[in-house]
């Protein structure tokens, strides 16, 4: 998990200008995102070509696609941490304030050299009082169920815990727009569910901006309100899933619509 940049960059001197706008301190509400004609090519490859999206403040929005699609290249860009060739993009928060956002990737890339409460509190950086962050870094692993663990090393958690230590770090800021990289990848089956049920929950009580790159379709669809395929650098599907949270795996509904997803992404479809 990491900090997100808090920059503007300028295009190149033939692609037009634009500009991402966090505050890694700011306390704002959920932020909106748009994209507008979003293009992102590394040499001779065109990753993305002309993405258009606009994600409301609060939504849950999951992308999936094949492998090389361009998934993660749209999260980095998202996230300030790559530049794109061309196009917008804007995040919006209620107040009209800076957007503060966090990513967290599969690897929870923790300090070992410090214990759990202090990873957490290296998302609130050195500025603020300790008696302050005492008392947001114990609320937050609270959040992700992890208090007992606030004392203990990270090569003593297992990597279920280790996860939730990097998602209390991305928290811990209260941030309005939290990325994941697969963050769940790595984990056994069983860990990975109840995971699941923690991020769902979480974003239901603290209603950041989530959106997740995730390689399982269930997964997407048990999880956000609105899952986007990807495909050959653009949105070949943009699919809602209406069901209200929280969700039960094995929902016929959401099988269905996971049919729908897989069928969009292996181009079995024909064409619907
Ligand atoms: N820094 C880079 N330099 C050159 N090419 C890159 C770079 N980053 C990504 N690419 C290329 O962009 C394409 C999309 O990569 P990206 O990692 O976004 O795909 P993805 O959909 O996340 O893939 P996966 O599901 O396998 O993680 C690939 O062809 C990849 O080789």
């Amino acid at each position: 998990m990491t900090l997100i940049a808090h920059e503007r960059f300028q295009g190149a001197a033939d692609a037009p200008e634009y500009t991402i706008d966090t505050d890694r301190r700011a306390r704002s509400g959920a932020a909106a995102i748009t994209l507008k004609g979003l293009e992102k090519s590394f040499g001779a490859n065109r990753v993305l070509r002309g993405i258009n999206l606009h994600i409301p403040a609060g939504q849950f929005v999951a992308v999936i696609g094949k492998s090389g699609c361009g998934k993660s290249t749209l999260l980095r860009i998202l996230m300030g941490l790559d530049a794109p060739t061309s196009g917008e993009l804007a995040f919006d928060t209620p107040g009209g304030g800076e957007a503060n956002a966090r990513i967290a990737f599969q690897e929870p890339r923790l300090l070992p050299w410090l214990d759990v409460a202090d990873n957490v509190a290296v998302g609130l950086g050195d500025k603020l009082d300790r008696r302050i962050v005492a008392r947001e870094v114990e609320a937050v692993l609270s959040e992700v169920q992890l208090a007992e663990k606030a004392g203990e090393w990270p090569a003593r958690l297992s990597g279920g815990q280790r996860q939730r230590v990097a998602l209390a770090r991305a928290l811990v800021s209260r941030p309005g727009v939290l990325a994941l990289d697969e963050p769940l990848g790595a984990l056994d089956a069983l860990t990975r569910i109840s995971m699941q049920e923690l991020l769902a929950r979480v974003w239901r009580e603290l209603g950041f901006t989530a959106v997740l790159v995730t390689h399982d379709v269930s997964e997407a669809v048990h999880l956000a309100d609105r899952v986007i395929v990807l495909d050959e650098g653009r949105v070949s599907l943009d699919l809602a899933i209406p069901q209200p949270h929280p969700r039960r795996h094995g929902n016929p509904d959401l099988a269905e619509l996971e049919g729908r997803l897989l069928s969009a992404i292996l181009g079995t479809d024909g064409g619907h």
